[in-house]
């Protein structure tokens, strides 16, 4: 099997770093590219041909034609100026332009870096001359590299294709009935090629006879500008793995693992220059294609396109098999070859054109390190070692601190229940006075109205009498008077009833107020009984998920143990999951800790004002009581007041003067009167400032109220939000062990069976793939999703959301996924950070799918099969397509006339077509690149459907409950997350 470019892990990460190379080591660096002219060619000589192109410096190059060729208008004619990191004129030889060009690249790869050095240049312009010479020179310097560093031990493979007419052949099979090789998906690795011989070299004598025998191998044939010219790319590549003589305890890493590609391309030229024509015709359209996708990348990639645009590695094979060494994990030198003769100007431009674009990429290299997963065993067992200490001993340094806080704030709630508790109690019982006392106060009047009634001598005036009536809604009432008393007594008894009126109205404004009062708390108790209910069980399920999951780990480690020692893993040094999650953790903990710090002090101030608030008023209600009881007594004029300030009170019953008897109105009036008479300056300053003090205390008991289940929600919110992303972190290091469980199968699987035909399910032939997919920096998030810190500001999450949305988009395409599964799933997740997780499993789950799909279609399907599951590629068209027959059905019946011509209207549909409603059907779904047509698809099929309301949240737990594995019978239905979700549920997660 030919080895993959070292890449992505496929390991778990370390927790640790090992001591060396530093493991977060990413070298951002831009390809080196450099310009070789060679001297004209005899064949050029001959024709008499002269050399257009001058080195300037040893960095530029300018056009300089001789200046007969010079237009006449002219004269002062300035050519451009090519810069780029070298240019070696016709004199150079080899070993400057590799000292310059190619070395510090060639020699990353004894250090764990990828390296690919290209010769880019028309035919016949020293492409296979200059990369010889590299060769040689590379080879040498490795290996003297190698005897200085006698503290490692060096193991160097070499393996070599031919891409001929998009054909890949094995350089070192000389088995003529071999065949062609096939291409594999790795979706850890990249690109695989199947069956290729890789030898072990032995020493430098060995690697050169190695590489005439590939030399020999090489398609070559005459062309009109070259006797020998190379009619295919060529690529050696050395793969150099090294490990250290003295393994350290607690050294992760075992050795580091890198590839040199070296690659001769085939002549650049347009056919029509060759004058090519029957078998160089052909070649040169295949060459054409493999070099034209090779500048379409180089282009993008130039232009900054490498998020945003679609890069199409995937369009040739020499591309998918470079993947690596375009934009992502290599150092990458390209040295552009070129005649100097007037006749090839126009093809030594494009080449410096291409060189010119080439010098913006920029690569992404990491150190390739194996972990043996024996140490990964260990490693994991500290992890969980680890995690099982904080769980029993939570302190305020590790994840326990989130249990701390969760207690304490827990019996904070308490406190504060019982506050609110003793606060109703004191309400009662306030409430129970005012009663007793209003009790006493009817008493009181009765026993003078029977002393009244006795007294009386004569029948009485014109004037009215009142009448108490306890419980019902006029307690006052006047009726006429059948006796009349003196003058004297008549006006004590008028004065006496209307204090009795206004103290009645005054305790049940208070009797009011305190049930009112009274209610509120209730209610803010309630609420906070819910929360802290809410808590609780936040709390447990926090609890009980990290036991979970560390459960499961010493399940997965002890598993893992079975394979003790026999697998190894690639790891790229990009990161330490682990050790980050902690960082993060503690990171997030302080920051935690000191917002929950500010929210408590704010809780705790809304419940001092609530305290003061229910002081105040208990205080204040239970001094008007008793200045009220006074008042009636001494007749001071005090209740009177007290009485009209409340008519004057918004919030008091509206007296309706129409309904009033001529004796209410006189009541009224006379009281109206009296306060005009008696109040003095104190007593209006006294009167307004209780008012304002009971509308005020109103006000803040509700706004403190208020504010406290206001702050205790915004708590419980970022709680919530806590859980979800210590369930998504566990989630991580579930996908981790699993695909370390994973990896070993794999392993074992490749250890027990020499024949690779008949195994690696996991390598997709992809022949006929010709759709678009992820590239480089896109693919493998687009399967194995990027990992957002904890610590991710909302910003971010925002920004890799809107990326996984577009990715599930673009594969939900590719594996034509229901577009009723498409439209529910876009609509109910719209960024939550809580989608996350749903988010997550939907990518991994689509990956699924479509490795699923790749494998049907290359004929590796028995595994499914076996499991009685048929799903296909053509089984998903076919339901898409009853899908969108529905869907054309039911706009008939759904919508009404106007609705439809809206929709016609919007989607592009000549109203007076036919078949207006199909044709709608087959618009929507159809372009997973833009944005607002997936929206407007999303809604149509949703509104049509009858799933969803625009005014309405979508609901996210059809999700969790629709993913059943997908049937023969209705895919839409069943989209096939429970492979995934199984695994996490049985993690309790
Ligand atoms: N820098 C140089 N100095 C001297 N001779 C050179 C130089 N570069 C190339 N040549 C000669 O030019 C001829 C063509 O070179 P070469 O075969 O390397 O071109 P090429 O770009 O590989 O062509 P093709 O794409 O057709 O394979 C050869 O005879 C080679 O020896």
């Amino acid at each position: 099997m030919f080895p993959p470019t070292p890449g992505p892990m496929d390991r778990p990460p370390l927790q640790h770093p090992p001591p060396t190379p530093n493991p977060n080591q990413k070298i951002r660096d831009k390809i080196l590219v450099t310009v070789r002219v060679r001297p004209l060619s005899s064949r050029e000589i001959a024709q008499n041909d002269t050399s257009a192109w001058e080195c300037v410096d040893d960095r530029s190059i300018i056009h300089r034609p001789p200046a007969s060729m010079l237009p006449e208008r002219s004269p002062h004619h300035h050519p451009k100026s090519y810069v780029f990191d070298h240019v070696f004129g016709p004199d150079s030889v080899t070993l400057q332009v590799y000292e310059r060009g190619a070395k510090d690249v060639a020699l990353s790869a004894l250090s764990g870096i990828n390296a690919t050095i290209f010769a880019y240049g028309q035919t016949s312009s020293g492409k296979t001359y200059t990369m010889r010479g590299i060769t040689e020179n590379a080879v040498r310097d490795m290996y003297a590299f190698m005897e200085k560093h006698s503290e490692r031990d060096f193991v160097i493979k070499i393996s070599a294709i031919e891409i001929y007419n998009e054909v890949v052949r094995d350089l070192l099979n000389t088995d003529a009935s071999s065949g062609p090789l096939r291409l594999l998906d790795d979706p850890e690795r990249g690109t695989r090629i199947e069956k290729l011989v890789e030898d072990v070299v032995r020493d430098s004598q060995h690697l050169q006879k190695i590489l005439s025998v590939i030399e020999a191998q090489r398609q070559v044939g005459e062309t009109q500008l070259n006797e020998t010219s190379s009619r295919s790319h060529q690529i050696i590549r050395l793969t150099v793995e090294s490990f250290p003589k003295d393994v350290g305890d607690g050294t992760l890493v075992k050795s580091l693992i890198a590839s040199l590609n070296l690659v001769d391309l085939a002549g650049s030229e347009r056919v029509s220059q060759t004058q090519a024509e029957g078998t160089r015709l052909k070649e040169g359209c295949h060459i054409n294609r493999s070099l034209l996708t090779l500048t379409t990348i180089i282009r993008k990639l130039s232009q900054g396109r490498v998020k945003t645009g679609h890069l199409p590695y995937r369009d040739s094979k020499l591309t998918r098999i470079l993947q690596n060494s375009l934009g992502g994990n290599a150092r990458t030198a390209i040295i552009c070859t070129m005649s100097p003769a007037q006749a090839h100007v126009e093809q030594s431009r494009n080449t410096l054109f291409f060189a010119t674009q080439a010098k913006e990429v920029t690569n992404t290299a990491q150190v390739n390190m194996v972990v043996s997963d024996k140490d990964m065993v260990k490693l994991l067992q500290k992890e969980v070692a680890r995690l099982e200490a904080e769980l029993k001993v939570p302190t305020a340094a590790n994840i326990g601190s989130d249990y701390l806080e969760l207690r304490t704030l827990l019996r904070d709630r308490d406190a504060e229940i019982e506050r609110l508790r003793a606060e109703v109690k004191q309400l009662h019982y306030q409430k129970d006075l005012a009663q007793s006392q209003l009790e006493e106060l009817r008493k009181r009047y009765a026993e003078e109205r029977e002393g009244q009634h006795v007294n009386m001598d004569s029948p009485a005036s014109p004037d009215t009498d009142m009448v108490i009536c306890t419980g019902s809604t006029s307690d006052v009432e006047v009726t006429p008077k059948q006796r009349s008393p003196s003058k004297s007594r008549q006006s004590t008894m008028r004065q006496s009833s209307a204090t009795s009126m206004m103290l009645i109205q005054e305790i049940r404004k208070l009797e009011q107020m305190q049930d009112a009062l009274g209610e509120d708390a209730n209610r803010a108790l309630q609420a906070l009984q819910k929360e802290v209910e809410c808590l609780r069980l936040a709390q447990a399920d926090m609890n009980h998920g990290a036991a979970s999951t560390i459960a499961k780990l010493q399940d997965e480690i002890k598993t893992l143990k079975t394979t003790d020692g026999k697998e190894e893993g690639i790891i790229t040094s990009s990161s330490c999951r682990f050790q980050d999650m902690g960082n993060v953790n503690s990171c997030d903990a302080d920051t935690t800790i000191a917002t929950l710090e500010e929210k408590l002090q704010c809780v705790q101030k809304s419940i001092d004002n609530m305290v003061l608030s229910s002081n105040c008023l208990a205080e204040n209600t239970y001094v008007d009581n008793v200045k009220s009881m006074d008042c009636k007594r001494s007749s001071s004029p005090r209740p009177i007041c007290r009485s009209l300030e409340y008519e004057n009170d918004e919030n008091s019953p509206p007296i309706d003067e129409n309904l009033c008897t001529p004796s209410q109105r006189h009541l009224q009036l006379s009281s109206k009167q009296n306060t005009c008479d008696l109040s003095s300056k104190e007593n209006t300053a006294h009167k307004r400032n209780n008012s304002v003090d009971i509308k005020k205390m109103q006000s803040m008991f509700k706004t403190a109220a208020e504010e406290n289940i206001r702050s205790i929600r915004a708590y419980v919110m970022e709680l919530k939000e806590k859980v979800a992303k210590l369930q998504y972190q566990k989630q991580l290091l579930v996908c981790q062990v699993l695909e370390l469980e994973s990896n070993a199968a794999c392993a074992e699987e490749e250890e027990d069976d020499d024949d690779f035909d008949d195994t690696e399910p996991e390598y997709i032939e992809d022949e006929e793939a010709d759709t678009v997919r992820m590239d480089n920096e896109e693919a493998p998030s687009a399967i194995v999703p990027t990992t957002p810190s904890v610590g991710q500001s909302i910003v971010d999450w925002k920004l890799l959301f809107q990326k996984e949305r577009m990715q599930i988009a673009q594969l939900w395409d590719l594996c034509q996924v229901s577009i009723i599964h498409r439209s529910q799933f876009y609509l109910a997740f719209k960024g939550d950070p809580a989608d996350q997780v749903y988010m997550e499993v939907e990518l991994r789950r689509l990956a699924w799918l479509q490795e699923h799909f790749d494998a049907a279609s290359s004929g590796n399907v028995h595994e499914r099969e076996e499991e009685g599951e048929t799903t296909t590629l053509e089984a998903s068209m076919r339901a898409i397509k009853k899908e969108r027959e529905t869907l054309a059905k039911r706009m008939r019946t759904n919508l009404n006339e106007d609705e439809r011509e809206e929709i016609y209207h919007k989607w592009g549909v000549y109203t007076g077509g036919k078949q207006r409603k199909m044709q709608v059907a087959y618009k929507v779904w159809t372009d997973p690149h833009d944005e607002v047509h997936i929206q407007d698809s999303a809604e149509l099929v949703a509104k049509v459907m009858g799933f969803w309301n625009p005014d309405k949240e979508a609901s996210k737990e059809m999700f969790e409950l629709a993913f059943a594995p997908p049937s023969s019978k209705k895919p839409w239905l069943q989209v096939g997350w429970n492979n995934i979700l199984n695994n996490f549920n049985a993690l309790n997660i």
